[in-house]
């Protein structure tokens, strides 16, 4: 088992934030690796640092042995490092192989582009990932998933060996995320090494061979998935012991005041909304991504 990765003594502050302060912890070569910690506890910043959009304060990161400071996401992309953020980065109205090829097209020799070669590729990187996607159409016109395939397609078609997922489930349907960790086991088959970001403790339990946990910029523990469990994960995020994930609803209101309905709610957004909230209630609203879950209240 070798390190592909180490972070060492990596501090970052932003004006009058510490978000990371002397994390060190090593990833090894071909696992997949998750990174849990409460909001705020310095994720996405470490992965940031690491895939070269900020620079640490102080501290350095060690890539299979030497030294990198990236100053920018190309130059930790030409290096194998490659970040999937939440937001996707694909040009709308481009389709997969322009966005996959986008600043680094194949040219001829004659300087045209290799329009044919580039599809070829995008067909045989997608084969790989046994992902089925239309690649002729604008990719505003495909799913969600579909389009976080491209990025990924985007990614390993840069020689990737290390691909960062931050919180990749967020936007997916059951269905997908079976297919989206379909994937991550041919990546891992392939050799990537993956640092998976997620706050569903139960895809940690699930997809990873250790994690590493991050409390309030500091670093808190790294252990095999054997060695760890829901419960304790949940111990070294929040630094105590939680008998109470969800504590029994409050039983005692006796009064069932209503205190606003809302009927038959339509508008460019959504249509035909209807709920009602008693005093005292905690009312959970769900969907996907634009599913118009906010909208009610901005009306
Ligand atoms: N660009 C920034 N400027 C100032 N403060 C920042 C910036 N980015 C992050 N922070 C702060 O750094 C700390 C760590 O934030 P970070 O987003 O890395 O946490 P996280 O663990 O990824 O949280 P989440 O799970 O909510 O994404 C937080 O206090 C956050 O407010």
């Amino acid at each position: 088992m070798t390190d592909i990765l180490e972070f060492q003594n990596v501090t970052k502050e932003f004006p009058g934030v510490k978000a990371l302060q002397n994390v060190n912890f090593q990833i090894t070569k071909g696992e997949v690796h998750g990174l849990v910690g409460e909001n705020g506890a310095g994720k996405s910043t470490l992965m940031k640092i690491l895939s070269g959009v900020y620079q640490p304060t102080t501290g350095d990161i060690y890539l299979e042995g030497d030294k990198v400071n990236f100053t920018n996401p190309k130059q930790a992309q030409n290096l194998g490092v490659s970040i999937i953020h939440q937001e996707f980065s694909l040009i709308p109205y481009l389709n997969a192989v322009d966005n996959i090829y986008l600043g680094r097209e194949i040219r001829k020799g004659n300087g045209l582009l290799n329009k044919a070669l580039m599809k070829e590729r995008t067909k045989e990187t997608l084969h790989k990932l046994n992902a089925h996607i239309n690649i002729d159409t604008p990719v505003a016109n495909l799913s969600i998933a579909e389009q976080q395939f491209i990025e990924i397609a985007k990614a390993i078609s840069i020689d990737c060996k290390i691909l960062i997922f931050d919180e990749p489930t967020a936007s997916l349907t059951g269905k997908e995320v079976e297919d989206l960790f379909r994937l991550i086991d041919t990546l891992k088959a392939e050799g990537v090494t993956i640092i998976y970001i997620s706050h569903h403790l139960e895809e940690i339990l699930r997809m990873c061979d250790r994690i590493t946990c991050l409390r309030d910029g500091e670093w808190v523990n790294s252990k095999s998935i054997s060695e760890t469990n829901k419960d304790d994960m949940v111990k070294m995020m929040v630094g105590r012991d939680v008998n109470n994930n969800f504590p029994a609803s409050n039983t005692s209101i006796e009064n069932n005041e209503q205190l606003l309905a809302v009927k038959r709610l339509s508008n460019d957004y959504v249509n035909n909304v209807q709920f009602t909230i008693k005093k005292g209630e905690i009312l959970g609203i769900a969907g996907l991504v634009g599913s118009g879950e906010l909208k009610p209240f901005e009306l």
